[in-house]
């Protein structure tokens, strides 16, 4: 069985810069044809503008050619422009409110702006053909939108399209792993063996697969392998779509939450903290005038000559002639102005050890050296704002102590869990055991999970060391059940992508009825990096699912989809501005020619600084597995994917570059 598919991209702005600026018509296609033994073929793509008539005519020529799916996205809205249902409408002879509402359902569950979407289904019967018609959907605009919607369809779509071109739907049904209403229903469906996605909710086992006539769960799309498939059965290709970076951080945005406020002590233990509150001094400082300098409070009027020392701080006013000798940051005494500095002054009379009588070289100004009230801070003033860091550095720590605040409103430090998969793998503490003999090369001494927590742990968050574990489906799982207990992000590595022992989205799916929102990533290194949520416990429904980070193994892989992934999201979680859950990124000069991948790559350099901005030295080979080209490596390149035009960036040019250390000492 196989299905022609044609995919309309309408967007004015898309049909004006031409089919690289179109995302939603790559990312439809990508999911259709990315499907294990997929029957969709996209013979047809086209671009057009929010024109109904140019929408209507192109729509209409692909279902006289007898293409059987048309899908088109964009122009779904309110927008002045927006027309893609009215352009689509007449050709509809069967309207689908039940796919239309499926749909809905569906994207209403993720975001309620789903609403304003105003989709069209049903089929176009072709003239003088019976058993012969094109099911048209009309699907949102963006990219994420649109794939949510038609994942929501993929399930009955093999047989809803059997049945226009005439079929009676059973085969496809059957396949899908539906019970059969005449036989009894199987106790659980081989998705591997499906022809699309199973949609299933709960653990699988011991669920029925349809629960006709109860509010049913919202649909959860399972596309991991079944791990009770036979190897040789195992998918051939990842069914995970491949996302582009911005969308895959778009999504790890959208599933993370912010940390709970809690109070603390200002004291060492608040640095790494991301304050909850602006914070207002409660009080003048300094609270009444004071001096900067080390001198004499005198009275402006008091004219150069000789004057009598007063060194106890006196309550009331001092005769005229008597000055109060004063130090840097003390309180002027009743009476006094201004302050004169020791050094324009001379010691006229002793006693004993002390000055009795002093020479004022010189007349002071009202106010000269002295700190009005409230001139450093005033009553009621903000010194620090919600969302500021409490660096290590000193400066707001140091804030909250000046103006006297005793403790603090933060969010709370997010746990973080980390292990490492892979039965390969050996610690470095147990080098010396038999399993990582010279004769034996087919151990590897685990460098992700070191590298991990020590990143984390430098940059405060609490870890959580999970350890390795063997490629097992039971410990994977009991690993990642720990890490949801007591943490609130789980770091694995390893174990994400087509081998037979790489069981992180099976586990998370069909083990721990976890979401994956993606499983495979446009870039380099890094394409199998899988993000995924853990949902609560039933009996805790308030907390938030835990996120689970499954990073692939190759410690490049690993490293780089850490500061690209998980860092902007436990940025967010610890309350930082959404301006400062990334890494900066700047423009940075090459100081050799770098080659392009055909995937957008992130390329590990040294950034040093220099009299002409900021220099890129490349680490050299930049294979994922090369541990090396990370050491030192305090930049991210982002490089574009090479394209006919473009093999290589020059020595010499300007690219952006993520920043992810600190940036060394001045080169020449
Ligand atoms: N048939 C395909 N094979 C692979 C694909 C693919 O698309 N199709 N993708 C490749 C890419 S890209 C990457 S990246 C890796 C990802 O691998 P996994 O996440 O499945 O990781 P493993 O297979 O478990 O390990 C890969 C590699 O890394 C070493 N490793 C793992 N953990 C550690 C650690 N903690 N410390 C040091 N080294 C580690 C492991 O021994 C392997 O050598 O998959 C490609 N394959
Ligand atoms: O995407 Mo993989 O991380 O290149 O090696
Ligand atoms: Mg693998």
């Amino acid at each position: 069985m196989s299905f022609s598919v044609g995919i309309l991209t309408v967007s004015d702005t898309s049909f004006r810069d031409g089919p690289s600026s179109d995302r939603s018509g790559p990312v439809l296609r990508e999911l259709l044809e990315s499907l294990p033994s997929s029957p969709y073929k996209v013979v047809s793509s086209a671009i057009a503008p929010d024109e109904k008539v140019e929408i209507h005519r192109i729509v209409e020529q692909w279902c006289k050619e007898g293409v059987d799916l048309v899908l088109t996205s964009g122009g779904t809205g309110f927008g002045v422009r927006d027309c893609t249902p009215e352009a689509v409408a007449p050709l509809i002879d069967k309207p689908a409110p039940g796919l239309v509402t499926l749909m809905l359902t569906h994207s209403l569950a993720i975001t309620p702006l789903a609403a304003l979407s105003r989709p069209v289904v049903g089929v176009h019967l072709k003239e003088g053909a019976e058993g012969a018609g094109t099911l048209i959907v009309t699907l949102p605009g963006s990219p994420k939108g649109a794939k949510e919607n038609l994942e929501s369809l993929l399930q009955l779509l093999p047989h809803t399209l059997d049945l226009i071109g005439g079929g009676s739907g059973r085969a496809v049904h059957k396949a899908l792993g539906a019970p059969d209403r005449a036989a009894p229903a199987p106790a659980a469906a081989s998705a591997a063996a499906a022809p699309a996605p199973s949609l299933g909710h709960g653990g699988g086992c011991g669920h029925h697969h349809h629960s006709h006539g109860h509010a049913a769960p919202r649909p959860r799309t399972l596309l991991s392998q079944d791990p009770s498939a036979s190897i040789a059965a195992r998918q051939r290709q990842s069914p995970y779509p491949l996302v582009p970076l911005r969308d895959a951080v778009s999504l790890v945005f959208e599933h993370t939450y912010v940390s709970p406020v809690q109070t603390l002590a200002v004291e060492d233990s608040l640095v790494g903290h991301v304050l909850a509150e602006d914070v207002e001094s409660a009080q003048n400082i300094p609270g009444r005038p004071s001096t900067n300098v080390d001198g004499y409070a005198v009275r402006s009027t008091d004219k150069p000559g000789v004057y009598k020392v007063v060194t106890e701080y006196p309550t009331t006013a001092l005769p005229a002639g008597t000055i109060y000798r004063i130090n840097t940051g003390a309180p002027l005494p009743p009476g006094m102005d201004a302050v004169i500095m020791v050094e324009d002054t001379e010691v006229v009379a002793k006693e004993g050890e002390e000055e009795k009588e002093v020479k004022l070289l010189a007349q002071v100004d009202k106010g000269e050296n002295v700190r009005k009230e409230g001139s450093d801070v005033k009553v009621g003033e903000k010194v620090l704002e919600k969302g500021d860091d409490i660096s290590a550095v000193g400066g707001e720590l140091g804030t909250l102590a000046f103006i006297a605040k005793r403790s603090a409103k933060v969010y709370r430090r997010p746990t973080v869990a980390v292990l490492s998969t892979g039965n390969e793998l050996v610690s470095i503490q147990d080098t010396s055991s038999p399993k990582h003999s010279s004769a034996s090369f087919s151990s590897i001494v685990d460098s992700n999970r070191p590298s991990l927590l020590s990143i984390l742990k430098h940059l405060h968050y609490d870890t959580l060391d999970l350890g390795i574990i063997g490629d097992t489906m039971a410990e994977t799982k009991a690993a990642l059940k720990k890490g949801k207990e007591e943490a609130d992000i789980i770091i694995s590595t390893g174990g994400t992508s087509m081998g037979v022992g790489d069981l992180l989205k099976p586990c998370i799916e069909r083990e721990l009825n976890g979401t994956v929102h993606f499983g495979r990533v446009a870039m380099k290194p890094g394409k199998p990096t899988t993000f995924a949520t853990l949902p609560a416990h039933p009996m805790a429904p308030d907390q938030n699912p835990k996120l689970v980070f499954a990073l692939p193994g190759n410690p490049a892989s690993a490293l780089c989809t850490f500061f690209l992934f998980v860092l902007p999201a436990l940025r967010k979680m610890e309350g930082r501005r959404e301006s400062e859950w990334e890494l900066p990124r700047v423009p940075v000069t090459l100081t050799s020619n770098v080659p392009l991948d055909p995937r957008p790559e992130y390329h590990r350099v040294w950034l040093r600084p220099s009299s002409t901005g900021l220099k890129a030295f490349s680490t050299g080979g930049q294979r994922s597995s090369r541990t090396v080209s990370l050491a030192g490596s305090n930049g991210l390149l982002e490089l574009p994917s090479s394209s006919e035009n473009e093999k290589e960036k020059k020595e010499g040019e300007v690219v952006n570059c993520v920043v992810v250390g600190e940036i060394g000492s001045l080169v020449a």
